[in-house]
């Protein structure tokens, strides 16, 4: 359980989150949207302890993530872009975080589920930006965590294994696990999000499922369910000027 309670972050004069609120369960997928800016990420690195909030509390499990670093080995991350070691290969980093995190952890499954065996031994700097995705991948699964936090995760991705991270991800809400997605992919949050969280203005815009937000909009689908809700923004900031 991941309770967000009131959060405030500023860079600068820039305000991107302004008090936000909300409560997310094991055994759903939470997809956040929102437009270019809106603070989905900082959202994210708020929640992995990578952001020094101005004001709120974040709880996992009931406990205030702050001074306390030991809830880290139960979150997955994979992020938009992998940054890794390069001059390491996919083996020696996999080696490199078991030896830091000391937790059990089943890369090979993954390893093969992404046919991954024959990159194992080449240079991380090496490799196409859709295998160092995969590897971002294994990294994120490994460690068997109870939330799974993913930042547009199919970005240069394949069909093929994008539908396979797709599955897993599937796979492991009905495990239980509390999972977070942020996406511009529409029909990815259509195929996976139990609930839809829309970022705008630094608020919680809209909560609620699919269904839920076609109907607030009055739209069959849900691209257009999106527009409309931006134009509104725009609209308003127009009329403001
Ligand atoms: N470390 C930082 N220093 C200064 N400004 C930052 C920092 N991190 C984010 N920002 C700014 O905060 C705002 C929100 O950024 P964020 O990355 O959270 O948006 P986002 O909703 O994830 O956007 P996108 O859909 O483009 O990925 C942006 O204006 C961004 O430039």
């Amino acid at each position: 359980m991941i309770e967000i309670q009131h959060i405030y972050k500023s860079f600068g004069k820039l305000q991107v989150l302004k008090g936000v609120n909300v409560r997310m369960e094991p055994g759903k997928i939470y997809a956040f949207l929102g437009p270019n800016g809106s603070g989905k990420t900082t959202l994210i690195k708020s929640i992995l302890g990578l952001v020094n909030l101005d004001a709120g509390e974040i709880l996992i499990n009931g406990q205030n993530i702050k001074h306390n670093w030991q809830y880290k080995n139960g979150i997955g991350y994979m992020p938009q872009i992998a940054r890794f070691p390069e001059n390491l290969n996919m083996m020696e980093l996999i080696r490199m975080l078991k030896d830091i995190r000391k937790m059990p952890s089943c890369e090979e499954q993954y390893i093969r589920y992404f046919e991954l065996e024959n990159f194992q031994n080449k240079a991380l700097k090496n490799l196409s930006g859709g295998t160092r995705q995969k590897v971002n991948a294994i990294l994120t699964f490994m460690f068997n965590p109870d939330i799974l936090i993913f930042d547009e995760p199919s970005a240069g991705l394949d069909p093929v294994s994008h539908i396979k991270l797709k599955d897993l991800i599937l796979q492991e809400k009905e495990k239980g696990k509390t999972i977070l997605l942020t996406t511009h992919m529409l029909s990815e949050v259509e195929e996976l999000a139990d609930e839809v969280i829309y970022l705008l203005d630094g608020k919680i815009y809209f909560q609620g499922t699919v269904s839920e937000l076609l109907y607030s909009q009055d739209e069959l689908r849900l691209e257009r369910a999106i527009a409309k809700i931006t134009q509104k923004k725009t609209a308003k900031e127009r009329i403001k000027v």
